[in-house]
């Protein structure tokens, strides 16, 4: 909703994944004034149509917009961001079901590069919906010992030093610096903030100072570490979601999308 610059651009960027990978996307791009009856009655409608295997609501939302009901409004089955609270409960109850996003493509990272979690004191800086608190729950249930820190925590360089494994999403440049860190940590940097360059365009940097290379013992960057994780993980909470309400109801398929979705 909107013409929030990054929103738009995130937005045409998975449209762009999706149709790379064979999914079919939509993008509806309702004006920042749009109500909010109307925003729930199109998700309403992409909720009731067997056609639609996934829903997301671009966040965030123009600010005379409540969130919340918004994204309780999108079918459990269709929550391909995760941020449904029925997603939520299966997440924190350990249960099969769809993950937010970025916290999955954060795990989906560390599984890659073979970075192990469980057993490790894992330190999380930031305690967001979409990042922070999901991303807490994925550590414990891989067996991690998690600490959530944030705005309020006190010394946070004297919890950030325990960490084996750190991961930042706190919205701030540069709010880890060395000292911060203990040697050989992994950390994963999932600040996304645009600086005042030379340029005038505005510079990506995360939320990790790059001095953090010469302590820890792996270190993603930004921009091309996190980022596009997530879309990566949307994409298969996409397929995921399709394969289980192809399962639940049997639809008979084009030939287009069986070739597509159906392995
Ligand atoms: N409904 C949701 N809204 C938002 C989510 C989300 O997961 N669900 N996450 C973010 C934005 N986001 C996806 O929506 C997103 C952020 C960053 C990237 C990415 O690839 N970043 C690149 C840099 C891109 C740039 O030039 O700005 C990188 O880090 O390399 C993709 C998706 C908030 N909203």
């Amino acid at each position: 909703m909107g013409d929030d610059p990054a929103s738009v651009a995130y937005v045409r960027g998975k449209a762009r994944k999706a149709a790379e990978v064979g999914l079919r996307s939509t993008v509806h791009a309702l004006p920042e004034a749009t109500p909010q009856a109307e925003l729930l009655a199109l998700i309403a409608q992409l909720n009731a149509d067997p056609a639609v295997h996934g829903v997301l609501v671009q966040l965030p939302l123009p600010v005379h917009l409540d969130p919340q009901p918004v994204l309780d409004a999108v079918l459990p089955a269709k929550d391909v961001d995760g941020l449904h609270p029925v997603s939520t409960g299966h997440l924190w109850a350990g249960q099969p079901g769809l993950r937010p996003c970025t916290p999955a493509g954060v795990m989906a990272l560390l599984a890659f590069y073979g970075l192990p979690v469980a057993g490790q004191r894992a330190v999380i800086v930031g305690r967001s919906a979409l990042v922070g608190r999901p991303l807490a729950a994925l550590l414990l249930n891989a067996n991690a010992t998690v600490t959530l820190a944030h705005s309020r925590t006190p010394d946070l360089g004297a919890v950030t030093r325990e960490a084996d494994l750190l991961i930042v999403a706190a919205g701030r440049a540069h709010l880890i610096t060395p000292d911060m860190v203990r040697p050989g940590a992994t950390v994963i940097d999932v600040g996304i903030n645009r600086v005042p360059d030379e340029t005038g365009q505005g510079r990506l940097t995360g939320d990790v100072h790059p001095g953090v290379a010469g302590v820890a013992g792996a270190l993603t960057p930004v921009p091309g570490g996190v980022g596009p994780m997530t879309v990566a993980q949307l994409l298969m909470n996409t397929v995921l979601a399709a394969e289980a309400q192809q399962a639940q109801s049997p639809q008979p398929q084009t030939p287009e999308v069986s070739g597509g979705l159906l392995r």
